[in-house]
């Protein structure tokens, strides 16, 4: 497919550039981005983070895709034509080019959590050989620029951090960055984690930050599995389009953001998006009742024979670990309608038509719990109550090979209550038994 798929719509001028071209990114902020009453005036131009494979394909199309949205009655499918170019993470000059124009108004990232190197317990984690060897190539920028050795920075704040550096230099207006990870204040947390790797290459640069940057905290949902091979064909059949590259996703979509857009935004609320003053109360309403839950079923349904998140929602056993962990969760929410989002969450994951493989919500599990079951489950102990949800989400973790209890979290590894209330649900766990303690 291509640009014709479009009707003669004219190509909108590159505004926005994003990191992290795949599969969430082309379901959610590009399809935010097509749907905005000002959808002519802003054009994305996206990189991969690694494996140059989707620009190609993308870039073959002219940017164009399918997004097929899949409710549990049938497909809807749209040409989303809001990606003008696409290019492979690996041309880490072309992004920095692209940073640092004075048209580029937003950067937006999509690059999973575990890709911010942070530590185990927040921040940048200096002691990564990724971002330290990043460090260093920022010391000795100039002498490997004479020396006409090319080398870029690998991690993504890396890059990101030499594209503000270019922008900098080039006296652009500022700039706003927005995080569409699912971390707790993304915003904040890119933004202090960028502050420490300016702090330790360029003093100057450091101080430049708050006047040349904003970083924008949001919320982003809208389940996107990853594509499978047979979509193309699929896609084909329905529409006619030869499309390489489709998107599967859900019906549903939600963003709330919150902070400044310096040198303005697509009116992506035009097309549902929400501001807010206050990101807390969205983020972890869906981190941990969304989010946790998939983590829960990633960790519990393999061991009951399950691959995918619907079949995994409606085996009684997990649903019921599902509903108790919503009930350790919401005792620490604020009230922003939780039983019509746990009916409406339910709905979403009973849907059998999205393929959602708790093999690739395993990915990085580490991490993910750490956001997301973690934080209740600390909570629930303060509280002087067992968290026995979440030990079942842990034990499971772990006895699917995810880590050990304290690589998780001394806190709780210390906590000989939340020790036990692990082990017994290891016990209780298909295979559990058999593993030795975390
Ligand atoms: N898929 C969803 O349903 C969904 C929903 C909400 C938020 N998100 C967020 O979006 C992220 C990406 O999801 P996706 O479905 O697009 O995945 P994807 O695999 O389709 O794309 C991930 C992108 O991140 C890049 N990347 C991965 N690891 C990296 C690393 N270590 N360094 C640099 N780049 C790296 C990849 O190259 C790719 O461009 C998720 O991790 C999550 O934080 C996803
Ligand atoms: O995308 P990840 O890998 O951070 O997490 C897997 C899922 O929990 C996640 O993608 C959800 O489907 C998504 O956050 C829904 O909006």
């Amino acid at each position: 497919m291509s640009r014709a798929s479009l009707g003669d719509r004219p190509v909108p001028p590159e505004r926005i550039v994003h990191l992290g071209l795949g599969a969430f990114h082309r379901a959610h902020q590009a399809w935010y981005t097509a749907h905005a009453t000002d959808a002519a005036d802003w054009g994305i131009v996206a990189f991969t983070g690694r494996s140059p494979q989707l620009a190609d394909r993308l870039a073959a199309q002219q940017g164009v895709y399918t997004l097929v949205e899949r409710g549990t009655g049938g497909d809807r499918h749209e040409a989303i034509g809001s990606i003008v170019r696409a290019e492979p993470g690996s041309d880490v000059g072309a992004f920095v080019t692209a940073v640092a124009h004075p048209r580029t108004a937003i950067l937006t990232l999509t690059v999973t959590e575990a890709a911010y190197r942070f530590a185990p317990g927040g921040g940048l984690d200096l002691s990564d050989p990724a971002v330290s060897a990043d460090i260093d190539l920022f010391r000795n920028l100039s002498r490997v620029r004479t020396e006409h050795r090319l080398a870029y920075p690998t991690t993504v704040l890396g890059r990101t951090l030499l594209g503000l550096r270019a922008r900098h230099r080039a006296a652009a207006p500022p700039l706003a960055i927005v995080p569409c990870d699912n971390l707790a204040a993304n915003g904040d947390v890119v933004r202090r984690a960028l502050e420490t790797f300016a702090a330790q290459v360029s003093p100057a640069l450091r101080d430049w930050l708050p006047t040349g940057v904003r970083v924008v905290s949001t919320s982003v949902d809208r389940i996107t599995p990853r594509v499978t091979v047979q979509e193309t064909g699929r896609v084909k059949e329905a529409t006619g389009w030869r499309d390489e590259v489709p998107v599967v996703t859900e019906p549903f979509a939600d963003w709330v953001l919150a902070g400044d857009f310096p040198a303005g935004r697509p009116a992506w609320d035009s097309a549902g998006a929400r501001f807010v003053a206050e990101i807390g109360p969205w983020e972890t309403r869906k981190l941990w009742l969304l989010n946790g839950a998939h983590s829960l079923l990633a960790a519990t349904g393999p061991l009951r024979g399950h691959t995918t998140v619907a079949q995994a929602f409606a085996d009684p056993s997990c649903r019921a670990a599902v509903e108790a962990l919503w009930d350790e969760a919401s005792r620490h929410l604020p009230d922003l309608a939780l039983d019509d989002y746990r009916t409406a969450l339910a709905e979403r994951f009973a849907n059998p038509r999205i393929e959602h493989h708790l093999a690739q919500i395993a990915e990085d599990s580490l991490t993910k719990l750490r956001l997301r079951i973690v934080p209740v489950a600390r909570r629930e102990r303060r509280a002087g109550r067992p968290a026995t949800a979440c030990a079942v989400a842990v034990g499971a973790w772990i006895a699917a090979g995810g880590g050990s209890l304290g690589e998780l979290d001394p806190q709780l590894a210390a906590d000989h209550d939340f020790r036990t209330a692990v082990h017994q649900a290891r016990k209780t766990l298909p295979g559990g038994s058999r593993v030795d303690a975390g």
